[in-house]
């Protein structure tokens, strides 16, 4: 075993399961291909295996990890790892403890943890963990386990006592390609700590071409890691004022170009003016709510609008997010009223759990809800009191904490990506005397990201391409501004008459309009 500690590259950690390799392929050649395909530590794992065979197989794989330079860890026996000089050893929380293992290894000897809680981690920490394996993030076929599921969003948590330490960690279960970035993604700290790497079993061993799954994952998290992480837009830090009013403008000509296909899963009161609303800009509505259609329909559409008004398929939103973020489409949450039961936190906690959003929209209520604050109540879908003591702050820390854009909806709108914060001034009183303008407005968003990232070319280990933040601040400028000039017209005498006025003027609005009538402020936080 290496006398000091190697730097190790934790991020297509493999650990192996025999039983899972499809028919007729063989365990050293899959795990050769695999590590050809990107694969960057492996851990032998045999949960039933007599001592012997053990032994054969852990060897057998060391001398094709050597070839490599890949690490070898092996799972729960020392014995074995001793026996062939493993770099090292992976134990669970009713193993050997850390201590004992310290005691037996050579000094250079890796030794990683798993944990499923925060508590589990700091203890980890204490003993002198190299890393640590957290879980399970996803359902898993590969093994029973006992603890509860994190969900991606449950990663940030349990990564907290890893600030100010040089502790890796490693995140299981249930990852696959298709959930790699949400995954990565969804652990980012508020302060930028993440996880080093995605440790699998059956994505990699239950392939038939193993290595064409493992350059999968590595491309994924290779790309990630050179990524700023948290940021959907496109780094053009500071942004001006100007700049901005400039950019978000050009989107207006953008949808039309485009013309994308903007799925609305969204509430029975508002579907109609919404789809109207979309068509105005230039897009197309598609109202599809069934679970059983979500891998077709993401793959045509421009972006995706979850609105959770009246919550009629929890499944298909969870499906329709998860597909998005498969496909890199923009994914809106709107969490209307999220705050008014238990059953809407609980869903829009199992949202979030699933699949990474692109912008957050609500207002004070629902943000507060979603952020779990105190601050400002929510009655029903409205928010009750004076609002947030210090809104642009709050929007830049969700938007940390989320790992995205948040539009916070009021009087005066705030849009954050966690580093910049504007301030809108826009819009008209009018729009609170018709039902479901902010529903519109997160029609409107999911309009502009959709246009925003069809200008865009793909980046790997991006969930999605193009500057959402400049396309979320269009989306409201869209329906602020064309709500002042509906107001201002001759043949609008109340509300009754104000919407279809509103529809009319989102589909005659020009960017230089835009830029000459937005009121668009940095704040600074
Ligand atoms: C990287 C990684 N994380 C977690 C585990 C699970 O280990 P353990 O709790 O010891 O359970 P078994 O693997 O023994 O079933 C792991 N093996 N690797
Ligand atoms: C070995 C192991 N440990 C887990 C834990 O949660 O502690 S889940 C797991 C198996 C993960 O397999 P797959 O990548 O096929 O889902």
């Amino acid at each position: 075993m290496a006398e000091s500690k190697r730097e190790i590259d934790y991020s297509v950690y493999l650990v192996t399961g025999r039983d899972l390799l499809p028919p007729g392929k063989d365990y050293l050649e899959s795990l050769e291909e695999s590590l050809r395909g990107g694969v960057t530590i492996v851990q032998i794992r045999e949960k039933t295996t007599e001592t012997g065979e053990f032994l054969e197989v852990a060897r057998r794989s060391q001398a094709l990890c050597r070839k490599f330079n890949v690490p070898i860890l092996i799972n729960d026996r020392l014995d074995i790892a001793l026996a062939i000089g493993a770099d090292g050893v992976h134990i669970g929380q009713t193993d050997m403890p850390i201590a004992v293992a310290k005691a037996l290894l050579p000094p250079g000897a890796i030794i990683g943890m798993t944990c499923n809680t925060p508590a589990h981690v700091a203890q980890a920490v204490k003993d002198g963990a190299d890393y640590v394996g957290v879980g399970p993030v996803f359902a898993t076929q590969t093994k029973n386990v006992a603890s509860p599921m994190l969900g991606v969003r449950g990663l940030q948590d349990i990564l907290a006592p890893l600030e100010g330490t040089n502790v890796k960690a490693v995140a299981i279960a249930g990852i696959k390609y298709t959930n790699a970035l949400q995954c990565l993604y969804g652990a980012v700290r508020p302060s930028g700590l993440g996880l080093d790497g995605l440790a699998v079993v059956s994505d990699i061993v239950a392939s038939h071409e193993p290595e064409a799954a493992a350059r999968k994952l590595a491309t994924v998290v290779h790309a990630f890691k050179s990524t700023i992480p948290h940021i959907f837009s496109l780094s053009q830090h500071p942004y001006t004022s100007q700049y901005i009013k400039e950019n978000a403008a050009q989107l207006f000509p953008a949808i039309r170009r485009h013309g994308p296909l903007v799925q609305q899963i969204t509430n029975t009161v508002v579907t109609t003016q919404s789809a109207n609303a979309t068509l105005a800009l230039g897009a197309s509505p598609i109202m599809a709510n069934a679970p059983q259609e979500m891998a077709d329909i993401s793959k045509a559409i421009g972006g995706l609008l979850i609105n959770f008004g009246t919550i009629q398929s929890l499944d298909g939103m969870i499906e329709a997010g998860k597909h998005a973020n498969i496909n890199r489409k923009p994914v809106v949450f709107d969490p209307v009223g999220v705050g008014a039961s238990q059953y809407r936190r609980s869903s829009a906690n199992s949202l979030l759990n699933t699949w990474q959003a692109t912008v957050i929209k609500g207002n004070a209520g629902e943000l507060a809800a979603i952020a779990n604050s105190q601050e400002v109540r929510a009655k029903g879908v409205d928010s009750v009191g004076q609002g947030f003591k210090n809104p642009a702050l709050f929007v830049r820390d969700l938007a940390r904490r989320e790992r995205c854009i948040v539009v916070l909806s009021g009087k005066t709108d705030y849009v954050s990506d966690g580093t910049t914060v504007v301030s809108l001034n826009n819009g008209h009183p009018l729009l609170g005397d018709i039902t479901g303008s902010g529903c519109m407005l997160g029609t409107c968003i999911a309009i502009f990201c959709a246009a925003a990232s069809m200008e865009a070319t793909p980046e790997d280990g991006k969930l999605v391409s193009g500057d959402m933040f400049i396309a979320a601040i269009g989306g409201v400028l869209a329906l602020t501004l064309a709500s002042e000039k509906a107001a201002a017209r001759d043949d609008v005498k109340g509300s009754g008459t104000f919407l279809p006025a509103l529809i009319d003027e989102l589909g005659k609005l020009s960017p230089e309009e835009v830029v000459a009538l937005a009121n668009v402020e940095v704040v600074s936080v």
